[in-house]
């Protein structure tokens, strides 16, 4: 399922290959989040013509609308979205941590009220690898608990146990239920928890290492603690997750964090950002991001980057920024495109860099232009 193509020889960046159900995925790579079934203002051509290889839907959106039988009736997520590229699907624990209201963790699983009517419902383990099935992506997250951040070592502790219990039962429900056959294999990723605890991350990878899994995802970061404390949590991770299975660093990160994590050993990445600044005017750059209602851009007749795929880079700034202010749609569907092509290029001048051993002088280089105060 993953092979390693090539390893940076001064750090742990590796570029490699994962092969799945809906076709073959580069890494490094980033993925775009496509909660409700949809990259946010863009259409699937254009997310080919962005070289997206994979995205990312949500479980707890998708099974609170439209719902698991619609989208079952509909053949999966691929064919009722018609997106035919590879597809990955959190849990929806962590969505019901970020959205839901009145949760209550139980062991059996958690029991909480729907943000759209109220109702009253309950996400087990076992629900969620059934609509991740249904949904038939091609990589489904394990069922866990995300911590608070901060959170007491205590509750880490207990939390981690949690996860790991409730690993063990999505194993058991694939070892039962996973059709061999059909909609092609869907893969399992655990996600590592344990908070800042350095001792307590070990222990969660050792234990999720044991059931032995397809990939391993570093959850629990990206929650609203400091960068260094993110840094701390993959740093206090990767050493004890397999060489030859990818690692998924959860939520993350701006580019020079995505970079950082590169270097540390972290083949994939997601991060709602690019999309969601969009939709207030933020476009990333390589002289870092910038915000195109500014005053200075009201007769700027440059593309938003001079690495601006063309479908974006025939439109000066003056314009875009013209058409934000005037509230047109097409302003949020360019700056979303615009800056999940820079993503996407990020991640693909990276895996080039590792392939040439000059990963480290890439990394260095690109933060030192992004983050210098433009000129
Ligand atoms: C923004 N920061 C962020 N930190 C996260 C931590 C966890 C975590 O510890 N466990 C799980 N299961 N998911 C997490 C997510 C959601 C990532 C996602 C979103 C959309 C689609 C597919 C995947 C996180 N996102």
């Amino acid at each position: 399922m993953f092979q390693v193509l090539a390893r940076d020889p001064s750090c742990q960046a590796r570029r490699g290959l994962m092969e799945l159900a809906h076709g073959t995925v580069e890494t490094p790579i980033f993925m775009p989040v496509g909660t409700q079934g949809t990259v946010k203002t863009l259409h699937p051509d254009e997310l080919e013509l962005l070289g997206a290889q994979i995205i990312l839907g949500n479980t707890y959106h998708l099974w609170l609308r439209p719902g698991p039988e619609t989208i079952k009736e509909f053949g999966g997520l691929h064919k009722f979205a018609t997106w035919d590229r590879p597809m990955l699907t959190d849990s929806g624990g962590f969505q019901v941590w970020s959205l839901a209201k009145l949760r209550k963790i139980t062991e059996e699983g958690v029991r909480f009220q729907n943000h759209l009517d109220g109702s009253r419902m309950m996400l087990t383990p076992e629900l969620s690898m059934e609509i991740q099935a249904a949904l038939g992506s091609d990589i489904a997250m394990l069922f866990d608990e995300c911590p608070p951040y901060p959170c007491e070592r205590k509750y880490a502790e207990t939390s981690l146990g949690l996860t790991t219990r409730w690993a063990k039962r999505c194993k058991d429900w694939i070892e039962k239920n996973q059709p061999t056959s059909g909609t092609g294999i869907q893969r399992h990723f655990g996600i590592v928890q344990g908070s800042i605890w350095a001792d307590l991350r070990e222990k969660s990878a050792r234990e999720l290492v044991e059931l032995d899994f397809d990939g391993y995802a570093i959850g629990g970061v990206s929650v609203g603690e400091p960068e260094e404390e993110m840094m701390r949590a993959v740093e206090h991770s990767v050493p004890f997750l397999p060489e030859n299975k990818p690692r998924y660093a959860m939520g993350l990160g701006t580019p020079p964090q995505i970079l950082e994590m590169i270097g540390r050993g972290v083949d994939m990445f997601d991060c709602v950002m690019p999309t969601r600044v969009a939709r207030h005017g933020q476009a990333f750059t390589l002289d870092g991001p910038i915000h195109i209602k500014n005053l200075a851009f009201e007769r700027d007749p440059r593309p938003l980057c001079e690495s601006s795929h063309p479908h974006v880079a025939r439109f000066s700034r003056a314009y875009i920024r013209h058409l934000f202010r005037a509230g047109e749609i097409l302003a949020l569907r360019l700056l979303s495109f615009h800056n999940l092509h820079f993503f996407l290029r990020l991640a693909a001048n990276a895996r080039e860099a590792i392939s040439e051993g000059k990963f480290p002088e890439f990394k260095e280089s690109f933060i030192r232009r992004y983050t210098q105060s433009k000129s």
